[in-house]
């Protein structure tokens, strides 16, 4: 290995990973999920890894950057932004505003582009921490803390998927307020989680509180949020926080768009968090103008990267806003990307979330570990993880294999194999 930094080579695999059958206001999980694992070479020899979406939509943008980079420096980040910024994206991609997979607020061009070079802006840290012998954390001025603290990320769910479709688990179903408890003990005992959030907007609302009544009780003073994915209407929203507040740490997205937030932030006594109506820059002075969020729910991956989640940080502390971490499906390279750039943030305030214990499959040779609820930051060069090459190779060939049906994320088709009759249920549904 020589300290070459000039990019010869860039490797797209999509792969498909299992995933259970969590439920959420569009629908269900498919059994197996896509993402897409970016790697970047460079003439001394190094490879870095980055992580992101692996929709086809994605992959289109991908593409095109990844055939531009080669002669380029890991080191030119700002050079990687600016030719992102010049890749096309096909309009009917950005038409109907709305991301239909993910529950992560719009979809414009610009979130699209910004959501793929996030997994290269990574895979050029990696790279570049690995030639110069120092972890992500110091290139981004280093690590302020050991540790990053995440929540359990508590979801109903079913046994299993309609026919028997995936990979089985052992975690049973969880449908009710008992079922959420005993997936959260499992969290507390398995991964030591001691904050949880319970993903809502599932059944009607006074089964989601009775549920968050329930979590109060088995785990009295833990941090709780529930988050219905914007599913609620103004009034429905205020009764909920209104019979909750006492015992929530947040109120994630209880209702869709900018306006209805801040109609419920002023009433509802309890902080709102968002990852829907804060999910680009541009959305950010309406929101804070009209107090309609307290808690941005930052992700690297469609807010661009570990450097931008810094300045996303920074404009949230400038505000007096809070900060924490949404996520959505992601293997061990995320999670490690995730927890450098939230080692270096002063005002990361809340625990993270990730879905990282519900994946069962990853393409790292060692999978990261929760201590306590928690992940120690990698001091290793890079990114810290190194990727199983067989693994990836197995994953991809099952993305390879499959007819297209899993390529892209689609809760309601999912639910429509137990449900035929299913469509994404519009909003407010309650
Ligand atoms: O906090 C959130 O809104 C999410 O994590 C969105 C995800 O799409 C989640 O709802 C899921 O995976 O079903
Ligand atoms: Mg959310």
């Amino acid at each position: 290995m020589t300290a070459d930094l000039t990019i010869t080579d860039v490797r797209l695999t999509p792969v498909l990973i299992s995933d259970p059958p969590l439920l959420n206001t569009q629908g269900v999980h498919q059994p197996y999920a896509t993402r897409l694992i970016v790697e970047v070479v460079t003439a001394g020899g190094t490879c870095g890894f980055g992580e992101t979406y692996g929709d086809t939509k994605y992959l289109e943008i991908a593409r095109p950057l990844a055939a531009a980079l080669p002669g380029r420096q890991v080191t030119d980040l700002n050079g990687l932004f600016t030719l992102a910024s010049g890749v096309e994206v096909d309009s009917g991609r950005v038409e109907n505003s709305v991301d239909v997979g993910g529950l992560r607020g719009v979809q414009t061009a610009g979130k699209l582009r910004l959501s793929v070079v996030s997994a290269f802006e990574v895979a050029c840290l990696d790279a570049l921490g690995k030639a110069r012998d120092l972890p992500v954390h110091a290139l981004l001025g280093h690590k302020l803390r050991d540790r990053v603290e995440y929540s359990g990320y508590l979801f109903y769910r079913w046994e299993q998927h309609p026919g028997g479709q995936g990979e089985p688990d052992d975690w049973g179903a969880a449908t009710d307020p008992a079922g959420v408890v005993a997936q959260a003990r499992r969290f507390a005992e398995d991964y030591g989680f001691s904050s949880f959030k319970l993903k809502g907007g599932v059944y009607e609302p006074d089964e989601e509180i009775a549920a968050v009544r329930a979590l109060a009780a088995a785990f009295p003073g833990s941090p709780l949020r529930l988050d219905p994915n914007g599913a609620w209407s103004v009034p429905t929203s205020l009764r909920v926080a209104a019979e909750l507040r006492d015992v929530l740490q947040y109120l994630e997205d209880p209702t869709s768009g900018t306006p209805g937030m801040a109609e419920v932030a002023g009433q509802a006594g309890v902080p709102l968090a968002t990852n829907m109506c804060v999910t680009t820059f541009p959305e950010i002075p309406e929101a804070f103008a009209t107090g309609a969020v307290q808690v941005v729910l930052s992700d690297h991956h469609y807010w661009g990267g570990l450097h931008r989640t810094r300045e996303l940080a920074a404009v949230c502390r400038t505000f007096g806003v809070g900060l924490s971490m949404h996520s959505n499906t992601h293997l061990g390279i995320s999670l490690a990307a995730m927890t450098h750039v939230a080692a270096t943030v002063p005002n990361l305030d809340y625990a993270c979330d990730s879905h990282y214990p519900w994946q069962a499959e990853d393409v790292l040779t060692r999978r990261l570990t929760f201590r306590d609820g928690c992940v120690d930051v990698p001091d290793a060069p890079g990114l810290g993880v190194e990727v199983d090459r067989e693994r990836l190779a197995a994953l991809h060939q099952r993305w390879l294999d499959d007819d297209g049906t899993m390529r892209d994320r689609d809760d309601a088709a999912a639910m429509r194999k137990a449900d035929p009759g299913w469509v994404t249920p519009g909003v407010p549904r309650w």
